[in-house]
Parts: C-alpha cells; sequence; structure tokens
C-alpha cells in the first residue's frame, strides 16, 4: 500500500469513529436529560462530576494524556448538563481574568459567565439567587491568602461546594511587537508581586503600575502603545495583544486556588474537602486543644489560615481545610470535639477535591 492510500484508509477510519463518537455523545446527553428529569432540586452534581473525571483518568489506556482526557469530558459533561438547566456562573471579572479561566476550567464553556466588579459582588449575587453559582480567588502560592473572600466566608451564609486550582502564568504583553516604546508596566498587584524578580532583571528602570486587575491592565495596553501588561494568555486574546515574553512569573509552580460557592452542600464523591471557620478562647494551649479532635479521629489538615477578628485586638480566626466530607463518621465525630473545645465553629462546606 503506498503512503497516500494508507493515509485515505486512516482518514476513513477516524471518519468512522467520529460517527460512533457522535452517536455515543447523543446518547450521553438523551441520558443526562433523563437524569435532570429524574433528579429533584439542583441539577449540577460537583460530587458526580468529580467522580466521572477521577474515574476516567484511572481507566485511560493511553495514548492521550489523562488531563485531555479530562478535558475533553469536563466540555461533554457542560454540554449535557446544559441540556438538564443552563447555568449562570458569576467570577470576579472583568473578562480576561484569571477567575474567568478558573470558572471554564471547573465548569466547562457552556454556562452563561457574568463578570463582577469585586468579590462582595460575586457573594451577593449568588445569595441574591441571580446567578446559581460563584468562582472566588481564595489563596495564591507565591502571595498567601485573598482575605476579602476569607472575611466574606465568615460573614455569609454561602456554601463551598468545589475548588479549582489553576496554575497562573503571567505574560508581558503590549500592542507594540517590542519594548522599544514601552514607558511604563500595568498589572495587579498580586501578579507585579509574582514577577518582582523578573521585572528587577529585565526591565528595571520601568515604572510598575498597579491596577483593579489584569485583564484592566491588557486593557490600557491595547490602548496605548507606550504601555505594557502583565496578564494572562486570555487577556492577550481578548484585547489582541502579542505577548513579548512568556511565562515571567518567578515561582514555576505558581498557582492559585478558587472556591466555587453556592446555596446548597455538595454530596460525597469519596475524595473530598472539608473547610471551617473557627475561633478559641485566647489561652495557653488553646490552639492544641481546638486541633487535637483532627489528629485523635485521623482527620488530616490541609490547610491552617488565621486572620484577625473583627471583634477585638490581637484576636483571630482559623480558618481550617481538613481531607474528608463531613457526612464521614470520623469527620462527624471530629468536628463535634472540634465544636466542644472551640468558642465558635462554623462549617463553610465540603466539596471534591479539584479533580482537573
Ligand atoms: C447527568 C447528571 O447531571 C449533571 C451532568 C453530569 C454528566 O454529564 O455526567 C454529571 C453531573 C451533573 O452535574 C447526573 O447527575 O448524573
Amino acid at each position: 500500500m503506498s503512503e497516500e492510500q494508507e493515509l485515505l484508509k486512516l482518514r476513513n477510519e477516524i471518519d468512522a469513529i467520529d460517527d460512533q463518537l457522535l452517536a455515543s455523545i447523543s446518547r450521553r446527553g438523551q441520558l443526562a436529560q433523563r437524569v435532570g428529569e429524574i433528579k429533584q432540586g439542583n441539577i449540577y452534581r460537583p460530587e458526580r462530576e468529580a467522580q466521572v473525571l477521577r474515574r476516567l483518568a484511572d481507566q485511560n489506556p493511553g495514548p492521550l494524556p489523562s488531563v485531555a482526557v479530562q478535558r475533553i469530558f469536563r466540555e461533554l459533561m457542560s454540554a449535557c448538563l446544559a441540556l438538564e438547566q443552563p447555568l449562570k456562573v458569576a467570577y470576579l471579572g472583568p473578562a480576561g481574568t484569571f477567575s474567568e479561566s478558573a470558572s471554564r476550567k471547573h465548569f466547562g464553556s457552556a454556562p452563561t459567565f457574568m463578570p463582577m466588579l469585586a468579590i462582595d459582588d460575586v457573594f451577593r449575587s449568588v445569595e441574591a439567587g441571580s446567578v446559581d453559582y460563584g468562582v472566588v480567588p481564595v489563596e495564591n502560592s507565591t502571595e498567601g491568602a485573598i482575605g476579602r473572600t476569607l472575611d466574606l466566608l465568615l460573614l455569609n451564609p454561602l456554601k463551598i461546594c468545589g475548588e479549582v486550582k489553576l496554575r497562573i502564568h503571567q505574560h508581558l504583553m503590549s500592542k507594540a511587537d517590542g519594548l522599544g516604546a514601552a514607558r511604563r508596566v500595568y498589572s495587579h498587584a498580586q501578579s507585579l508581586a509574582q514577577c518582582q524578580e523578573w521585572l528587577n532583571r529585565n526591565l528595571p528602570s520601568l515604572p510598575r503600575v498597579p491596577v483593579a486587575s489584569n485583564a484592566e491592565a491588557a486593557r490600557l495596553a491595547a490602548e496605548d502603545p507606550e504601555s505594557v501588561a502583565i496578564a494572562g494568555e486570555a487577556a492577550a486574546e481578548l484585547y489582541g495583544l502579542n505577548i513579548l515574553a512568556g511565562n515571567i512569573e518567578d515561582d514555576p509552580n505558581n498557582t492559585t486556588r478558587f472556591l466555587v460557592i453556592c446555596q446548597h452542600d455538595a454530596g460525597p464523591s469519596g475524595k473530598d474537602k472539608t473547610s471551617l471557620v473557627c475561633s478559641t478562647p485566647n489561652r495557653a494551649g488553646a490552639m492544641h486543644r481546638l486541633l487535637q479532635p483532627l489528629a485523635e479521629h485521623g482527620v488530616s489538615m490541609t490547610k491552617l489560615q488565621s486572620r484577625p477578628a473583627r471583634s477585638g485586638l490581637w484576636e483571630y480566626v482559623y480558618y481550617i481545610d481538613f481531607e474528608g466530607h463531613q457526612s464521614e463518621p470520623k469527620v462527624i465525630a471530629a468536628l463535634a470535639d472540634l465544636e466542644h473545645n472551640a468558642s465558635f465553629v462554623k462549617v463553610l462546606g465540603s466539596y471534591p477535591v479539584a479533580a482537573l
């Protein structure tokens, strides 16, 4: 067989497989619609979606990497869910921010995504019911906690029903093809901080101007060729900017964690996390007593973050994440003891560990 004949044969086979895939996808859509008719209450089930993604990664025979398989199925589930219920998702805007990328990573591209001006507005719109879900940043591996999100979790009745981890790649971008005309660098203060060593080495004399978001920085750079911006790829695409230097973040593992907030709890997926906020009286050994129940019941803590309480000087609230779902017996036992030792406890939610 000549190479040309072989090519034709392979493509015919691919066409046949695409037909089979299309028939399977359509059947999947019909089944999802029927599931939607049977389900009561919330249609979106983050625990089920996480299980589907994990199972496919486990079963993946290759040669496609599991992350590629998961992305395809993420999109497929997004389209199937849209047949059951079109979702509205609010995120910290404007369009082109990492929060938007995180929202799309978690929900796929089928929902209507609504940019909000501030983290407060994301919480408010979920609470008011004008959107179904909200996506807010909570911590960055280089720059630490996002205080406003932590404060609002404490004050708000909403639940955490998911987490998204996004590798943050920062790029230097401009309307111009080179840096010759550059007079200033715009970016969000967090992004300027994440790229400070690169800026010190490569652009030491350019003034750094913090603005409200990376996307706003990209918008300003699009209007003025004498300005460059540091932002993500989505912002470069949105504003038609050239990437002059890619991946300029100082820490190559730079990751931001986002939370998905909503009005209801997520069910157990088999690999979950629980978040809570609590406080303890300012006494010797109080912190030890507070955390002891977790160790005693074999519950593994993944995060401990303190934050000044609004109630008094040098008083703190503690944000704790641990492995497990609040419906699991050992978590129920640990929570009961923790509530006994703490002066205040609020469980913020149990949710699947990020599957993507
Ligand atoms: C089909 C369902 O509803 C939604 C769609 C899913 C899917 O396409 O696999 C999974 C979970 C839900 O968000 C379901 O609950 O099984």
